[in-house]
């Protein structure tokens, strides 16, 4: 398989609902369970099995770059809506590993920037990794760090970015070593440093104790997720400290799993209901996860919406009016969370999310003009984003290569005549079925069954 770039989409008009939506919709695979999953797959003791994986350009991209360190990953048949099942065979040892510098392209995906390198350190190939022109001012400086902490050599421009070359260092394998490989590094810009690490530590000779020192480390969730994961798949890992965690050295058991549904990605669907004062139902929620998605239970309550979880389906039935909400650290939620502040009477404060300056975009910065292109009323603080009532008109908004903005710039457009998106074709990054789903769920409004 390969890495597919992103088509270039011309503007998209943002299908206005003229009545409240009405929709049941299912959406494809986690990007953070599936890239996960791949990783651990890449470096367990065995072939696995991804049930249900997503398929889009971010799971591309950490095929392709696993693929290309020597992992073997076919697509089977599944019972998945969104495309086939994944078999997994491990990549070799690097004493087998072939001659010559591998090349990685992360495109935008900050889980296989920061994930893979890792990754390519334990073959023993130089790797030479780099990326779309956004993803090159993404903060990659830490993953640099803690590589030369374990004696790998990475070469780069001095910036501690995108692109730079993983090889052997003169340390690089005590093979004999007992004690755990020790680093300290500082998480505060993404909290995919830590995962990237948590992910490989078993595969150290020693294992590994890796501790966080600077400011708080935003997303604990993808953490807590990446413990839970390499927990799943037999690894021991235990957190040693308030920012410390410990992994035992031993093998990832080869697995069999099935995906969850990306929460995350069902929130612009959520946030449809309330747009319009609708009722969106999404099937195969989980009972128990570790997605930050998971949220908009709490989240949505909160600015006026009713939500009902029961036998395995959420609904979400939005209010005639939306309030506004004081809420710290939304995480990869705080683009959608932004659109329905967009919309409510009331004033909003998102705060702890300083890191989203490090995403996809400057997601503060875009996310403030894009709210006052349509004549709303937002500002950015050292830490987040208020956004205040004032009525939208139609407009262009930017997406900046960045899914998340092209999603918020949907949500809008269901309810202020005449939004477009530029560059809708961004969503392929997590949810290349978006533009159809998104039609399918405003069309269903008032459709006898509502299956969006
Ligand atoms: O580990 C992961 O899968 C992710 C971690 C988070 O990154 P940050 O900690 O950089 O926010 C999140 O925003 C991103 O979408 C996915
Ligand atoms: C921040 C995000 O992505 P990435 O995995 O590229 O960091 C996101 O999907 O919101």
């Amino acid at each position: 398989m390969t890495a597919t770039e992103p088509a270039a989409a011309p503007i998209w008009p943002a299908p206005y609902a003229s009545s409240p939506v009405d929709a049941t919709v299912r959406v494809p695979g986690s990007k953070s369970l599936t890239n996960r999953y791949l990783v651990l797959a890449a470096i367990a003791d065995g072939p696995s099995l991804l049930r249900h994986p997503l398929h889009s350009r971010d799971s591309a991209l950490m095929i392709a770059a696993l693929e290309a360190l020597g992992a073997r990953i076919e697509a089977v048949d599944g019972t998945g809506a969104f495309g086939p099942d994944l078999r997994v065979t491990p990549l070799e040892p690097s004493a087998q590993a072939g001659p010559g510098t591998v090349d990685i392209d992360c495109g935008l995906a900050g889980t296989v920037m920061r994930f893979v390198p890792p990754v390519a350190a334990l073959t023993g190939r130089p790797t030479r990794f780099d990326g779309d022109p956004h993803a090159r001012v993404r903060p990659m400086d830490t993953v640099v760090d803690a590589l030369r902490q374990l004696g790998f050599t990475v070469n780069d421009d001095g910036r501690g970015a995108l692109p730079f070359i993983v090889a052997p260092g003169d340390a690089a394998a005590p093979e004999n070593s007992t004690a755990p490989a020790r680093v300290r590094i500082d998480a505060s810009k993404s909290s995919q440093f830590v995962s990237a690490l948590l992910l490989v530590g078993c595969r150290l000779p020693g294992g590994l104790v890796l501790e966080h020192s600077g400011e708080s480390v935003p997303s604990l969730d993808h953490i807590n997720m990446t413990v839970s994961v390499l927990r799943e798949v037999g690894v021991q890992v235990e957190t040693t400290g308030p920012t410390e965690w410990t992994v035992s050295p031993g093998p990832v058991r080869a697995f069999d799993v099935l995906v969850e549904q990306d929460l995350s990605n069902a929130g612009p669907f959520l946030a449809a209901a309330m747009a319009t004062g609708g009722t969106v139902r999404i099937p195969d929620w989980p009972a128990e996860t570790t997605q930050v998605g998971d949220l908009w239970r709490e989240i949505l309550p909160r600015m006026g919406g009713r939500v009902d979880l029961a036998d395995g389906t959420l609904t979400v039935t939005g209010p005639g009016r939306i309030d506004g909400i004081d809420l710290a650290d939304s995480s990869e939620l705080a683009p959608t969370v932004a659109a329905i502040c967009a919309l409510a009477e009331g004033e909003s404060r998102l705060s702890g999310i300083a890191h989203l300056r490090g995403h996809e975009t400057n997601r503060l910065e875009a996310l403030v003009s894009e709210i006052k292109r349509l004549g709303g009323d937002a500002e950015e603080t050292a830490d987040g984003i208020i956004i205040r009532p004032l009525p939208l008109h139609g407009g262009v908004v930017d997406s900046y290569a960045d899914h998340r903005m092209a999603t918020f710039g949907a949500v809008l457009g269901l309810s202020v005549p005449g939004v477009e998106v530029e560059d809708i074709g961004t969503t392929s990054k997590t949810m290349p079925e978006f533009p159809e789903l998104w039609q399918r769920m405003v069309d269903s409004a008032g459709a006898p069954d509502g299956q969006g």
